[in-house]
């Protein structure tokens, strides 16, 4: 289970910048130019902009937003699959952004686990020994690992069907192994990138219910891309909005008639 002393994420002053002179143009960025100038003077594309966030240990931060808007951006800071041009990702009090390679390979491995909008299963393995995947890079014994993948197999709701191919599941049992494998890790950090999002909605409903039933008992720190409204809603604790690669409104959620409000008004309220 989650550490109860983690510290949660804290996302100060982060901007990226896409291109290959990105450093040369973050302080006229931080000086106003837009991203639309800083694409048309110099060819490069403003992925992120000053984003301040504080995502608390236990909770479900859900980021929404168009296309384009730098969701998947920020997500991968997270677990630094990009590296910003300026600012801090501090996990657990520690600045993802400094960490050399061995440390950085230890974060990813112990720290984050992450779901996919894709599954990204392995073909050719059983529902049981994708599960395992995550604990076999970590160096867990077999007898060890069998344990804990069952337990999240039967967790998720796929009890007898550990020897299946992911072929021979649909998409919603697809993304309960990928629930499940990310689980296993047993990381504080859980990230999931439109993870629900090729679903149907009556399955994708259902696994909005797994995911809370069973944060009830982890508290990881879920940070859940969506955009989807209702699904930000129900999961959030608490709800960033981006637009452009700017945080353009925030709201605490499941407290929904304010979130509601502070959505389609595009004001404030809860941080
Ligand atoms: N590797 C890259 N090189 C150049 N520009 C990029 C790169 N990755 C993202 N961008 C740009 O950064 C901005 C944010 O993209 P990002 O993929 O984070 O948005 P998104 O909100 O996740 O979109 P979607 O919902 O379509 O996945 C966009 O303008 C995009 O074109």
């Amino acid at each position: 289970m989650a550490d109860k002393n983690f510290d949660g994420i804290k996302i100060r002053n982060l901007y990226k910048i896409f291109g290959r002179d990105a450093q040369a143009h973050v302080e006229a960025v931080k000086k106003g130019l837009t991203k639309t100038e800083l694409n048309e003077r110099f060819g490069h594309i403003l992925g992120l902009k000053d984003i301040n966030l504080d995502m608390p240990s236990g909770n479900i931060q859900v980021i929404m937003g168009l296309s384009g808007s730098g969701k998947s951006t920020l997500i991968r800071h997270i677990n630094r699959l990009i590296d910003p041009t300026d600012g801090e990702v501090l996990v657990n009090g520690v600045d993802v952004v400094k960490m050399n390679e061995n440390e950085l390979r230890e974060f990813r491995r112990h720290q984050t686990a992450m779901v996919f909008q894709k599954f990204a299963l392995l073909p050719h393995r059983s529902v049981l020994d994708n599960t395992l995947f995550g604990l076999d890079v970590q160096g867990v014994s077999r007898s060890q690992s069998i344990d804990v993948a069952m337990r999240w197999i039967e967790r998720v709701g796929l009890k007898g069907f550990e020897e299946k191919y992911p072929n021979q599941l649909s998409g919603g049992m697809q993304q309960r192994v990928g629930l499940a494998r990310a689980l296993s890790n047993d990381a504080p950090v859980l990230l999931m990138d439109e993870a629900y999002s090729a679903l149907d909605p009556l399955i994708r409903m259902d696994m909005q219910t797994v995911l809370l039933d069973i944060q009830k008992e982890i508290k990881k720190t879920i940070v859940f891309i969506t955009h989807d409204l209702d699904e930000a809603l129900r999961l959030g604790d608490k709800i960033a909005i981006l637009r452009d690669g700017e945080v353009i409104q925030r709201a605490r959620a499941r407290t929904s008639f304010c979130a509601r409000r502070t959505i389609t008004s595009r004001t404030s309220c809860g941080r």
